[in-house]
């Protein structure tokens, strides 16, 4: 069954944790956005897994450098995936790995920005990671033009464990679980509603009607 991620682009740890209370009963994967862990640290990933043991809780590091340094100071404050970037290079990718295999957790690598995201996402699954982010960042889906289609595309021909992130709604969520995500990523779908519980349990239904 596919899984539901709902990623917090908020920037307090009071938010996420007030967001999450909201959408948990939704959710498989809770999402900590880069923005929230710059501005709160490392303590919001712990905050957020002490509330929510049941849940994966997705630290959004975009590491760059110095993979394995970088995964454990997350793992250690509970993360269970952390995020690198598919444009570093392999080694740091491999000392992230090195990381969540000594906790027993996974890496995610993030593809934003990078040329050939397929390409990159089946070199990066022979590392040891646990699925790649097919991932249009918020930049870029405010790029005139852009279209969600791109990585639904890509998660259709990939051949590889993919998630999807980058503007995931109820009105493209089927296409992506039935293009052969395993996750699918919705931020602002949720954050930015009216009523998030009520657009999380939507989304779920959608992918649960798949
Ligand atoms: O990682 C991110 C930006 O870098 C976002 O969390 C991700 O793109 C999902 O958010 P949205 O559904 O709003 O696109």
């Amino acid at each position: 069954m596919a899984k539901l991620q709902v990623a917090i682009d908020l920037l307090t740890t009071e938010e996420a944790l007030a967001l999450a209370a909201k959408v948990a009963p939704y959710v498989d994967i809770i999402e900590l956005g880069t923005p929230l862990i710059k501005n709160m640290g490392s303590s919001v990933i712990t905050a957020m897994k002490q509330a929510h043991p049941d849940k994966l809780v997705f630290a959004d590091l975009k590491t760059a450098d110095a993979g394995e340094l970088e995964a454990d100071i997350a793992f250690k404050a509970g993360a269970d995936l952390v995020t690198v970037m598919g444009a570093a290079g392999n080694a740091t990718i491999i000392g992230a790995v090195k990381a969540a295999r000594a906790h027993g957790k996974g890496v995610v690598v993030d593809t934003i920005g990078y040329p050939d995201r397929v390409k990159r996402a089946q070199e990066v699954i022979e590392l040891g990671v646990e699925f790649v982010e097919l991932h249009a960042g918020l930049d870029e889906q405010w790029t005139a033009g852009y279209s969600i289609q791109v990585l639904i595309d890509e998660a259709a021909r990939a051949g590889v464990p993919v998630s999807i992130a980058g503007g995931v709604n109820l009105s493209n969520i089927a296409a992506v679980i039935k293009a052969g995500a395993q996750v699918a990523v919705a931020g602002a779908a949720i954050y930015g509603a009216e009523d998030p519980a009520a657009a999380a349990k939507a989304l779920r239904e959608a992918i649960d009607a798949v």
